[in-house]
């Protein structure tokens, strides 16, 4: 990760912000812009002027199709992009920390113990040389500076804590000898061990089967809600986010273009690619085909001017391909990056104030 420039005040003025809540954000990111220079190529945009603020022990679901910038987001807020990816501007500040100033020690301290991120492919993840029972236990001795009897006791902790079955023999065995299913349980445990305060989950639970999918899912809830923590958790299957999630925000290529209170999103969504993504999740090709132009490409494509969605939009307007939308309040919480709001099929405007103010960017 780059090195502080003038935005780093901008994350010290940020700790003086608070949540919707009231308390002030665990995490707070503020016009984070990221992108990959690409050899004889404009460099791609992988996240534009992104605000997004996660209150302490909340679970915010980010939702967006392949290529939305949601996985950048995550490693940028982590400080592991991924080379040639690179900050261009903007601040993340985490627990009232200004992570782009922090050096790579500091980060690497913060990683692991304060956040933790779980990916998908756990296999990826573990040593293939080491017991599981110790990879646990060694991530516990690095950053809590204990000895190995109490580590190996909190790994056997996280091992029942994360219901893998028979945990003293799962303990001693390697990742090979695993299902995919308890693998991701092991790859949570190491996650969770040093109980961090915020947890990423990027598409943590993609590669499972449906039925373990929602057990794991459960079981991650259930453990970041005991330590307290706070969680991002990073899908593309929106669906997911209603029973998960307190709030959930929409990127779309590298914009949160909608975030919402979970239950006002769902009961309204108000951006015409949320309804496109609701319709999609509802397998229905009739809703699907009224929601969305198809283009020649589905990955988001940037535009010159104006809106992002624009040239996808079937509500598109000429305003829309010439003015860039602002985020703007539109009910309590429920923020919206579009000129022509989707209005509820019972002609109510879901809380749409005449006279609504900006809000954010
Ligand atoms: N290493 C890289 N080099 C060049 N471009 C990249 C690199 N990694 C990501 N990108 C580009 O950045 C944009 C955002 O990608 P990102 O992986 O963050 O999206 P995503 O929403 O996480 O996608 P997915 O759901 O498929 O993981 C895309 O246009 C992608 O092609």
């Amino acid at each position: 990760m780059s090195m502080a420039g003038p935005e780093s005040t901008a994350a010290a003025a940020d700790q003086n912000r608070t949540t919707e809540g009231g308390s002030p954000p665990i995490l707070s990111v503020q016009g984070l812009k990221v992108s990959y220079p690409v050899y004889a190529a404009k460099p791609v945009r992988a996240v534009h002027e992104l605000d997004l603020q996660i209150a302490p022990g909340e679970i915010v679901g980010l939702v967006g199709e392949s290529g939305s910038g949601k996985t950048s987001l995550a490693r940028a807020i982590m400080g592991l992009l991924v080379r040639p990816g690179r900050i261009d501007g903007g601040a993340v500040t985490f627990d009232g920390r200004d992570m782009r100033a922090a050096s790579e020690d500091e980060l690497r301290a913060i990683r692991g113990r304060d956040i933790a991120m779980v990916i998908p492919n756990p296999r990826s993840e573990l040593d293939p040389l080491v017991t599981v029972g110790r990879q646990i236990a060694n991530v516990a001795r690095a950053h809590l500076k204990i000895g190995r009897a109490e580590a190996d006791e909190m790994a056997m902790d996280m091992l029942k804590a994360v219901q893998i079955p028979d945990p003293a023999r799962r303990f001693r065995a390697y990742p090979h000898e695993l299902s995919g299913g308890m693998a991701q349980r092991v790859v949570m445990a190491i996650a969770l061990v040093c109980s961090p305060k915020f947890l990423i989950s990027d598409d943590a639970t993609s590669g499972l089967d449906v039925t373990v999918q929602a057990q794991v899912l459960e079981l991650l809830r259930r453990l970041v809600r005991d330590q307290g923590a706070a969680m991002m958790f990073i899908t593309r299957d929106i669906g997911i986010t209603a029973h998960f999630c307190d709030r959930v925000a929409v990127i779309y290529a590298g914009e949160i273009v909608e975030e919402a209170p979970t239950l006002s999103f769902f009961e309204n969504p108000m951006h015409p690619y949320s309804v496109m993504l609701l319709a999609a999740f509802a397998h229905n090709p009739r809703l699907r085909e009224k929601w969305h132009k198809p283009l020649a490409s589905n990955a988001p494509s940037h535009v010159a001017t104006g809106c992002e969605y624009a040239p996808r939009c079937v509500h598109a307007e000429a305003e829309c391909s010439r003015v860039r939308p602002q985020l703007r309040e539109l009910a309590p919480g429920h923020r919206v990056r579009c000129h022509f709001p989707v209005l509820r099929d019972d002609g109510e405007t879901g809380g749409v104030p005449s006279d609504a103010g900006e809000a954010g960017q």
